[in-house]
């Protein structure tokens, strides 16, 4: 049996705008999902994953004839659930080249799913890095976080970045643009997260944004804006200037509100926290709902977001330097 977690990640700045080759600066939080994996003789597949849930059923799924979730709601619900974990042991088979290996694999995650926190990212790396193990091959952070990256963007048809999974198998701060993958020195930044309990689909709204930018040359133009508040960022970033980070964090926030991936819970949150007196704060992730992230190093912004109507939950975040980690 291995066990391997790895850490969702927060967006300083560049989603969406990374998907098109602008650079994107995320950095791991610490908050963790746990995948424990068994080898299985009968070559099946079998996930227990106790956060996932379908109609209110918890999913558990495979290692009969029938594989499908034993719950009654529509396929593209069921395909929609299970094809990170599906995907991160078809990365596994073919690395390993050990095609007709089978696994029990269970989940635990301190990740809220779909919520912008990098929960599909912390789990793909965390799976494929704990099944390779279990059948012998260890995995080098780099070529962890490239097969991890498969994943997501064969879920993501084709227009995923490498920037979250490159993030959760790295840990830290990072820095991506295209391929070029990078650490970066960051300060240790007041993060607060308000999570308004809602989910976001990452796959429909970067489909969103991308025909928003085919159609309109202006969305192609605030895409690019984005890469340029990103570079802004990262010489603010360097000279660990925290207000002007917050100042191009609302930048950014505007700019993707401006793409249609913003909502209102979201925008409610962002306003409470820049009343609260936060430098800065914007939606992190895909958006659409789920969580957005500030900076303050005072208590006045989580107090504020607590007591903001649709915040379900505000929190600290502690930036955390340990991506993949072997457990077992
Ligand atoms: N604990 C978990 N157990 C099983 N599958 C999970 C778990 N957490 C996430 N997933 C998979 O990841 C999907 C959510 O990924 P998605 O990319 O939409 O959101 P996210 O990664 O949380 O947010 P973002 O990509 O915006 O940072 C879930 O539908 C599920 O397939
Ligand atoms: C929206 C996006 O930029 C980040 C999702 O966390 C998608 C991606 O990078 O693949
Ligand atoms: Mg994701």
């Amino acid at each position: 049996m291995t066990r391997s977690s790895a850490p969702g990640k927060v967006y300083l700045f560049g989603e969406h705008a990374v998907v098109y080759g602008e650079p994107a600066v995320p950095c791991a939080i610490e908050r963790r999902a746990r995948v424990e994996v068994e080898r299985r003789d009968d070559g099946h597949l079998r996930v227990n994953a106790e956060d996932l849930s379908l109609n209110g059923f918890t999913v558990e799924y495979g290692a009969t004839a029938d594989s499908r979730p034993d719950v009654d709601v529509p396929e593209s619900l069921v395909t929609a659930a299970t094809q990170y974990v599906d995907g991160a042991i078809e990365q596994v088979r073919a690395v390993t080249g050990a095609e007709d290996a089978g696994f029990d694999v269970t989940i635990e995650s301190d990740i809220p799913l779909g919520a912008g926190l990098g929960s599909s990212a912390a789990v793909v790396v965390a799976a494929i890095d704990a099944a390779t193990r279990e059948l012998g091959v260890t995995l080098e952070p780099a070529e962890l976080a490239a097969r991890a990256y498969r994943t997501e963007s064969q879920v993501q048809d084709g227009q995923a970045s490498r920037a979250d999974t490159f993030c959760s198998a790295t840990g830290g701060a990072v820095r991506v643009e295209g391929e070029d993958c990078r650490s970066l020195e960051a300060p240790d930044l007041p993060i607060v997260i308000g999570f308004d309990g809602g989910a976001g689909d990452t796959g429909q709204l970067v489909a969103g944004v991308r025909s928003l930018r085919e159609e309109y040359d202006f969305a192609a133009d605030t895409v690019e804006a984005i890469g340029d508040v990103v570079r802004n960022g990262e010489d603010a970033l360097a000279d660990g200037d925290v207000e002007e980070i917050g100042r191009l964090m609302d930048f950014n926030h505007g700019l993707l509100s401006a793409l249609g991936v913003s909502s209102r819970s979201l925008d409610t949150m962002v306003w409470a926290a820049r009343d609260a007196g936060a430098h800065g704060a914007k939606l992190t992730g895909a958006g659409g709902g789920g969580c957005i992230v500030a900076l303050d190093p005072t208590d006045e912004t989580e107090t504020a977001l607590s007591f903001t109507p649709g915040c379900e939950d505000a929190f600290r975040a502690e930036l955390t330097e340990t991506g993949v980690e072997r457990l077992e």
